[in-house]
């Protein structure tokens, strides 16, 4: 199952900046375990934004929960789910 992940970022600005760059950093690593999984093939960043969309392809509805509240930056995250169909005209 494919959704289309929007995770838009927000630090708090009293954040201390080590913290943040320790957050970033096992974010990273959480992301990319994921990535080289299969279960989240596509990351893109929205230019000039600190968010980004992705592609998850799990499971369910659950796991993708789960992953999603796995996320260190969960806590500071705006999280929008589209779940994606295949489409009639898709030839692959
Ligand atoms: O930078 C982001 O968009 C937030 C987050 C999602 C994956 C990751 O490595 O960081």
């Amino acid at each position: 199952m494919k959704y289309l992940v929007h995770m838009d970022v927000n630090l708090p600005v009293d954040m201390p900046a080590r913290e943040a760059a320790e957050i970033k950093a096992t974010e990273k690593a959480y992301s990319q375990q994921l990535q080289r999984s299969g279960k989240w093939p596509e990351i893109w960043r929205v230019a000039g934004k600190y968010a980004n969309y992705s592609i998850l392809d799990v499971d369910s509805h659950d796991e993708l929960h789960e992953i999603l509240q796995n996320l260190p930056l969960f806590p500071y995250m705006q999280i929008s789910v589209v779940p994606l169909a295949k489409h009639p005209s898709d030839i692959k």
